[in-house]
């Protein structure tokens, strides 16, 4: 037992600890119920492949998650990363939001050690519950040596992904997380198969670092559709937002009514970045907007809940915009 991996599973709630009322009840269920010593007890498997403590740092619904709920639980896996008596650190999270926060953790932590966000998309009292595999497969994971240096990872299907590029894209399927670059590996009985590697930086290539983030600026969506009008960027710019995050549609269009509203956000010191609401894909630099003339920073592939989550890091080092769109071509 003493030659045993240690790894800490940080609970924050979500689905692989809800709860429902019979095993036929596999949407109808309460995220947030299962304390994390109960997730580690029934699972005894997990004795075999690591030696497993808990923490319970939330119990929410990952919708409901904030910047200060972020700041709190990357600066909790920082500490721990540094600790020598921590091998690799698991984050059970809901997956609503899941790729938001270990999108953050991957530009911010800096740490060789794995580090494995995971959730479930069934609660464990439903039949054919994937919380357990899941969390089996995070724990593995986060115990061998050859998942360190990637980046913070997302287990969820038997898939080993990049947090940068995952995304939850169904919302009623055990095959909910994917990446339009594809998975990084399988896990198949507790083993790591891994086919290609991340090039985008992130942990010990990052330029940014929690213990040194005191406080996220405030960074807004606003999507594209039919009919917008400009309401929501006109109460934003207002509420003194530093930067607003485009989600427009196709390659990032912006409708003709709504390009001199964004230009005049600029032009009051307000960022503005182009994204594009379509899953895959990404934007164009110069191409659908002349985004040089205007100043305006593109999102690269990045969804519009990722812009956001680079912007608000970035924004704590600077706003440049040269150095912005640097920073998202490289992150
Ligand atoms: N499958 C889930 O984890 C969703 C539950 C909840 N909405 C959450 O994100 O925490």
């Amino acid at each position: 037992q003493a030659a045993l991996p240690n790894v800490v599973i940080l609970a924050t709630g979500g689905t692989i600890a809800g709860a429902g009322a019979s095993a036929a009840n596999s949407a109808t269920y309460s995220a947030a119920k299962v304390p994390v010593d109960k997730l580690i007890a029934g699972l005894p498997e997990l004795s075999k492949v690591a030696s497993v403590r808990g923490e319970q740092v939330f119990q929410v619904a990952s919708e409901s998650l904030t910047n200060e709920n972020l700041l709190t639980l990357a600066k909790r896996v920082s500490a721990l990363s540094k600790q020598a008596d921590v091998d690799g650190i698991v984050i059970t999270h809901g997956t609503d939001t899941l790729e938001e926060t270990a999108y953050f953790l991957t530009l911010t932590v800096h740490t060789p050690k794995p580090i494995i966000v995971v959730g479930s998309m069934r609660p464990s009292t439903a039949i054919s519950a994937d919380g357990a595999l899941n969390l089996y497969d995070a724990v593995n994971v986060a115990a061998s040596k050859d998942a360190a240096g990637r980046g913070v990872l997302v287990t969820m299907n038997d898939e080993i992904q990049t947090a940068r590029d995952v995304s939850k894209t169904v919302n009623i399927k055990t095959e909910a997380f994917k990446s339009q670059w594809g998975p990084l590996g399988m896990i198949v009985e507790g083993r790591n198969y891994w086919f290609r590697a991340p090039v985008k930086r992130h942990t010990m290539q990052s330029e940014f670092d929690i213990d040194s983030i005191t406080a996220l600026p405030a960074v807004e969506i606003v999507y594209g559709y039919q009919s917008v009008p400009s309401t929501a960027i006109d109460a934003f710019a207002k509420s003194g937002v530093k930067a607003i995050v485009h989600a427009g549609t196709g390659n990032g269009s912006v409708a003709d009514r709504i390009v001199p509203v964004l230009q005049k956000v600029r032009s009051g010191g307000t960022l503005v970045v182009r994204s594009s609401r379509v899953p895959d894909g990404f934007v164009i630099r110069n191409a659908e907007q002349p985004d040089d003339k205007y100043d305006w920073v593109v999102a690269h592939d990045l969804r519009p809940q990722k812009a956001r989550i680079l912007t608000m890091v970035a924004l704590t080092k600077t706003n440049d915009t040269k150095e912005l769109q640097r920073i998202f071509w490289e992150y």
